[in-house]
């Protein structure tokens, strides 16, 4: 059990690096002509596990937190974890059919139990692909411009993954099926994707163009999904905290959904700040992106007010089944909460001090827990997980003492 006891939360600290434009990035620098120099990367498990994914088919320097990744002749056979990312599981199947040779793509953990057959069959109209127990296995070959269907409604990476093929080869073009779910991930893959030369657009069909060169250097921007739990444990706490660093389109939204709920946030370009108090209840449809769920469902559970969060259904498909394991902190909290109809229904206050917490294998209900822990006091069974994204969050938490 890792215990904090509750407190004011103060300080000025750096958001981590975007995990989602950091990986980004790193695929379409290892497919594009030229060098790349990515800055400011962040050794979570998950970025690792992109570094392990590009390694056969890129040159790959590390100075500090910066990346220096080139193209070169992929190797033959190929053989790499991805670990527990989702994204860098479903990006690499995809892209690797495109890629002369035989991949080897093994997974393990909590990927184990997240869906991926659906992409392997839409792969299988292009080459063969075999599914093993912790690995996938894809021959790859030579594609000319393909079209195909995917569906939407289970994860976007699934569409990522089939633009990413199409951007290194010859063009695709990928028609979403159901209802686009994640959407906005989607749409930093485009902005991605354009960055590094390629015509993408985004309509009934998603149209991609490929030829990717080298931008030169890019700055990942920081990531207010992860750092926003420090910024609602401030505000719930009477504290105050100044976040540094530039958000995604990804993540802006939560400055917007935080000030709805009452709270003091601002934004210049460089630094959120965070101070105030929750008031009010919010009412949200949070599809075009679930990682905002967390944060939102804890700054609501601090409030004398109804919540109700849209759109979650595909929680389900994350590191845990998160309609569970946020229902299950929140209850814990004390807090009235119920899933119905794709919705999370929150109403605070917490009525529980001194709880104990279960980060069920999953990085973000252990940043939620531990954000929860510093509001009322409380312990967390087991912070590994969040190394998955966030290893230095443990150190923010611990106290604003090591800010001082
Ligand atoms: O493309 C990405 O980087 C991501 C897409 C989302 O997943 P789904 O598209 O599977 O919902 C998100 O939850 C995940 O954390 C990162
Ligand atoms: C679901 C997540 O990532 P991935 O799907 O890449 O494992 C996440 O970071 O919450």
């Amino acid at each position: 059990m890792y215990c904090l006891e509750a407190g004011r939360l103060e300080g000025r600290f750096a958001m981590p690096p975007s995990k989602p434009m950091a990986q980004r990035l790193l695929l379409a620098s290892a497919l594009a002509e030229g060098e790349t120099v990515v800055r400011g990367v962040e050794w979570s498990d998950d970025a690792v596990a992109m570094l392990r994914a590009i390694q056969p088919i890129s040159v790959l320097r590390v100075r500090g937190s910066d990346v220096v990744v080139s193209r070169r002749e992929p190797d033959f056979f190929r053989a790499f974890s991805v670990g527990e990312s989702g994204f860098t599981l479903r990006t690499a199947v995809a892209l690797y059919a495109g890629v002369p040779g035989v991949t080897a793509v093994y997974f393990g953990g909590t990927l184990r139990g997240r869906p991926i057959d659906d992409l392997i069959a839409v792969l299988r109209k292009l080459t063969e692909v075999v599914k093993l127990p912790g690995a996938v296995v894809i021959r790859g070959r030579r594609l000319g411009r393909f079209r195909v269907e995917v569906r939407a409604d289970v994860s976007s990476q699934y569409i990522s993954g089939l633009m990413f093929l199409a951007a290194a080869g010859e063009g695709g073009v990928i028609t979403p099926v159901g209802e686009r779910k994640s959407w906005s991930f989607v749409e930093a893959t485009a902005d991605v994707l354009r960055l590094f030369g390629a015509k993408v657009e985004l309509g009934d069909g998603v149209a991609v163009d490929g030829g990717l060169r080298s931008p030169g250097e890019v700055d990942v921007p920081g990531d207010f999904s992860l750092a926003s739990y420090l910024a609602v444990a401030a505000v719930a706490t009477g504290g105050e905290v100044e976040l540094t660093g530039r958000l995604t389109k990804l993540d802006a939204t939560l400055v917007d959904i935080f000030r709805a709920m009452g709270a003091d946030v601002s934004y210049d370009g460089h630094v959120v700040k965070a101070r105030g108090a929750f008031t009010k209840g919010v009412e949200v449809d949070l599809g075009g992106n679930p990682d905002l769920v967390m944060p939102v469902a804890l700054a609501a559970a601090v409030v004398d007010d109804v919540s109700t969060i849209r759109g979650v259904e595909h929680l389900r498909f994350k590191e845990s089944d998160r309609i569970a394991t946020v229902a299950d902190i929140l209850e814990r909290l004390g807090v009235e909460v119920q899933y119905r109809d794709g919705a999370l229904h929150i109403r605070g206050p917490p009525r529980r001090r001194g709880v104990e917490f279960k980060t069920h294998g999953d990085h973000r209900i252990g940043l939620m827990a531990l954000a929860a822990s510093r509001i009322v006091g409380g312990c967390v069974d087991d912070i590994g997980p969040v190394a998955k994204s966030w290893p230095s969050a443990v150190l923010y938490f611990a106290a604003g003492e090591i800010n001082k």
